[in-house]
């Protein structure tokens, strides 16, 4: 797997973001070209309100791609134990935020994601931390589904994996087609929830969604 790692000094040991460590060259670099918009939007970069505004943006869209910084991946393996149990183990209702890749717009909704164990559980922390790795990067809903999925399936090799996404995009909210109500449903599943229908239809059953 590719561990794309802009800014690896945000890292601590485990691979978690210290989300009050940015690098202080690339958020001088990123305020200068905030600075550049704010000037060609038509705003005045020195009036009070303003002067710190740049070093904030820098900031905050930092935090909000940090998942770069992530190896999910490594991050499941460190919290990977050995147990027997077989049943579905299901973290419903993981509220996530990400941005549209199209116009940096923020989608914003809930993950229910769910596993069969082969032999291995994770941390059920881990689970959470996988969606908010993924969705703290530009992302379109589909791919952000498929990659949980998949990095579940990778590292824990289970019986199935199922991720099912609902998510409101501001991108057709507050601009272009303006429908404030529409959410998006999203779905990937592997293993038993392929091939079995009524694991499917437990985990759909328990999640609340309606898929069809
Ligand atoms: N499939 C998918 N599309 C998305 C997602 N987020 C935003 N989009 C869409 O990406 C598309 C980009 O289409 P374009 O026509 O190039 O962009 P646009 O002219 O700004 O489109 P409008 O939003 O319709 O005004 C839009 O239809 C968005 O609604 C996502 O997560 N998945
Ligand atoms: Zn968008």
């Amino acid at each position: 797997m590719e561990v794309i790692n802009h800014n690896a000094s945000l890292n601590d040991d485990e691979g978690y973001i210290r989300i009050d460590k940015w690098n202080p060259e690339t958020t001088e670099k990123l305020a200068y070209h905030y600075k550049e918009i704010l000037k060609l939007i038509g705003e005045d970069v020195d009036r009070e309100g303003l002067l710190q505004t740049p070093t904030r943006v820098a900031k905050a869209i930092q935090f909000l791609t940090h998942g770069y910084n992530i190896d999910p991946h490594a991050m499941v393996r460190s919290a990977k134990f050995h147990e027997e149990y077989k049943q579905m183990v299901l973290v419903k209702d993981i509220e996530l935020y990400s941005l549209c890749e199209h116009h940096m717009i923020p989608f914003y909704g809930k993950a229910h994601v769910a596993y069969i164990p082969n032999g291995y559980i994770t941390g059920l922390s881990k689970v959470a931390r996988v969606v908010e790795a993924y969705a703290r990067r530009l992302q379109v809903q589909e791919r952000l589904t498929v990659q949980i999925r998949d990095c579940l399936q990778e590292t824990l090799n289970p019986l199935g994996v199922a991720v099912v996404i609902e998510a409101a995009h501001m991108c057709m909210q507050m601009r272009g087609v303006q429908k404030q109500n529409s959410v998006t449903t999203t779905s990937a599943f592997t293993g038993a929830f392929l091939t079995h229908n009524e694991t499917r239809e437990e985990f759909i059953h328990l999640i609340g969604v309606k898929l069809h």
